[in-house]
């Protein structure tokens, strides 16, 4: 674990520079699974989190939480608020770099608890690369942009080729992705 006061990225770094072909700020992100349970809009309990992109190397998201998504009464479950960083980190790496990737690592501090009924505004920013290593971390503020941090949350992202998707998961996971065959080469970077 990264302890409090710990320096963030761990390691030297390159900054992170957003993929030529990346949308452009003020652009709002798409679904990028319709099953994903982070954004997707055909699973009913899901997260729902809708994104776009920020000044800078950030996307900003919001969650609004929902009886669905509760641990105690009336407050949302930890676990999914750490799956709302998950998905908005990814969103992050994923739309501004544009480099296949997963999670390999992600923290959370959980600094407030985050009532049913609330909406967290996240903004990830992606911090830095080493190779394939990809280093973001995210703020997640009460009810407004400007609101009071709840969550804070750290992650190490993996690029990945996209054979690990259709080799681990879904032989037809690029369709599903909505990535075409004619379009990877042109719009993602295919090389870690
Ligand atoms: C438009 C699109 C929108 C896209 C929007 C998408 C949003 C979706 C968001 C959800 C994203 C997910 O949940 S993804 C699903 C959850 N994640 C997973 O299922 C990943 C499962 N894990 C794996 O498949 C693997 O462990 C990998 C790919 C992460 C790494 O395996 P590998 O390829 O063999 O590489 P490996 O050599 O082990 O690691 C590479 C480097 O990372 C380091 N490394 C690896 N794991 C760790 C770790 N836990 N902590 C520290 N460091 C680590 C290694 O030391 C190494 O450093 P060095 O030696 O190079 O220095």
């Amino acid at each position: 674990m990264t302890k409090p006061g710990q320096s963030w990225p761990p390691t030297d770094t390159e900054p992170a520079v957003p993929h030529e072909d990346a949308p452009a700020p003020g652009s709002k992100l798409g679904v990028h699974y319709s099953h994903c349970f982070g954004c997707g809009d055909e699973v009913e309990a899901g997260l729902h989190i809708q994104s776009s992109v920020a000044e800078g190397p950030v996307v900003v998201s919001q969650f609004t939480v929902t009886e669905a998504h509760q641990g105690a009464p009336g407050l949302a479950h930890g676990g999914l608020l750490a799956c709302a960083f998950d998905e908005a980190l990814g969103s992050a790496v994923g739309n501004l770099l544009r480099k296949p990737s997963v999670t390999a690592k992600l923290e959370t501090d959980f600094v407030r608890p985050v009532p049913v009924g609330s909406t967290l505004h996240i903004a990830a920013e992606l911090d830095g690369v080493s190779g394939r290593k990809i280093y973001v971390s995210a703020d997640g503020r009460l009810d407004a942009a400007d609101g009071p941090v709840a969550v804070r949350a750290r992650a190490l992202f993996v690029t990945v080729g996209f054979e690990h998707f259709t080799t681990h998961g879904d032989k037809d996971a690029l369709h599903k992705f909505g990535v075409s065959d004619k379009e990877r080469p042109k719009d993602w970077d295919i090389n870690p």
